[in-house]
């Protein structure tokens, strides 16, 4: 997506105190390579409250679909730890049947590719109706029907009564989506997840999707966990944020202060990478690495030391916690305290400026 200039309007969005809908603790989600478990996610811990929007960003890799599918119980093969409560129950212990209504009526997934996500046989208005259905069978055919269009004007499209006869095939890539998302908001959701809901659109048209989505949440009162590596969606659009890095959360803070005070080197990198229109950098910061595989992260130590050899080990801690260094503002690692962007390609020890 194209660089959006960060915090529009940060001072509406700060100030949260509404309850809380999620509460993750210690979740720790694990897939079987070779005959042995490996966390994807290492006991995250999180809450989403009601009305706002938590974005969870990170490079490809560092776990946050796995956590998006552990939070809405979709995993099949993986070994889930930790607890996922939501209103009082933890989604984590729930039977399939039980998980079946909870999905869809209490929360819902929105999906990066909204083709993939309909049935291409089906026009839009029966794959509305079906929704509803597997929620609400008391209501007539009529109703349904009626329902599904005010649902349409909903997501802004802007002739429910053509479009429930189209076929997905017929709309474009942001009427798809927009279809995507009044299927998720179908039986009104208190909680939804948005899987990069905008990767696969047009940059004008990933406007108006997340804001719909902002809408969305603020007509709904829902709790939004937004998941994208967009830094630009990030600060349009999010209350609070969660960086993630190699199956751990390394810093949450509100967006503001993610923003104007990013502190884990992790995060500060991510920021210090993107060329902004306002202010021309001299040097943009170049993350050296990836993210490791699976089955190479190391368990111990700072994970992400191995990215900053100019770092002195002595920064880290040998078991990285989450510190409150302010009321809502966590990092991991003490690392932070003494990072430093590189000066030269000499002391990075790569080629680790640009
Ligand atoms: N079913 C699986 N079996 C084995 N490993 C998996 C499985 N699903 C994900 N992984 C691994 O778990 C790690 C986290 O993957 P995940 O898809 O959650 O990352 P991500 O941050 O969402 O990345 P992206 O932005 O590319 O979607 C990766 O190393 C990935 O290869």
């Amino acid at each position: 997506m194209t660089r959006i200039p960060f915090l529009k309007n940060p001072g509406v969005r700060v100030m949260n105190l509404s309850e809380d809908l999620l509460q993750i603790e210690n979740l720790t989600t694990s897939f079987k390579i070779a005959g042995q478990y490996y966390a994807a996610v290492d006991d995250v811990t999180l809450t989403v409250k009601k009305n706002e929007i938590l974005a969870i960003v990170g490079e490809s890799g560092s776990g946050k679909s796995a956590l998006a599918f552990s939070i809405m119980g979709l995993h099949t093969k993986a070994r889930i730890e930790g607890k996922v409560n939501y209103k009082g129950q933890d989604i984590v212990q729930m039977s399939p049947g039980m998980l079946n209504k909870v999905r869809g009526k209490e929360m819902s997934m929105i999906f990066q590719d909204p083709l993939a996500a309909l049935n291409p046989l089906m026009i839009i208005g029966s794959q509305i109706e079906e929704v509803l259905l597997l929620h609400d069978t008391t209501l007539s055919k009529k109703q349904r029907k009626e329902k599904v269009l005010d649902l349409l004007a909903k997501v802004g499209i802007p002739r429910p009564e053509h479009t429930y006869h189209q076929y997905p095939y017929e709309l474009s890539g942001g009427m798809r989506q927009r279809v995507i998302i009044a299927i998720a908001i179908a039986n009104g959701p208190q909680l939804l997840l948005a899987d990069e809901p905008t990767t696969a659109l047009d940059v004008t048209i990933q406007l108006q999707i997340l804001e719909l989505l902002r809408k969305l949440k603020n007509d709904m009162r829902a709790g939004i966990i937004l998941i994208t590596h967009d830094l630009g969606v990030v600060s349009e659009m999010a209350d609070r944020v969660a960086v993630m890095y190699a199956g751990q959360i390394v810093e949450i803070a509100d967006i503001y202060t993610l923003t104007s005070n990013p502190q884990h080197p992790y995060t500060r990198s991510l920021f210090n990478s993107i060329p902004t229109v306002k202010e021309v950098k001299s040097r943009l910061h170049v993350i050296q690495g990836i993210v490791p595989s699976l089955k190479n992260l190391p368990r111990t130590g700072c994970r992400f030391a191995a990215r900053t050899p100019w770092i002195d080990a002595s920064a880290h801690e040998d078991n990285p916690q989450l510190h409150e260094i302010a009321p809502g503002h966590f990092v991991r690692c003490t690392c932070y305290k003494h990072f430093h962007f590189p000066e030269s390609a000499e002391e990075a020890g790569t080629d680790g400026i640009a």
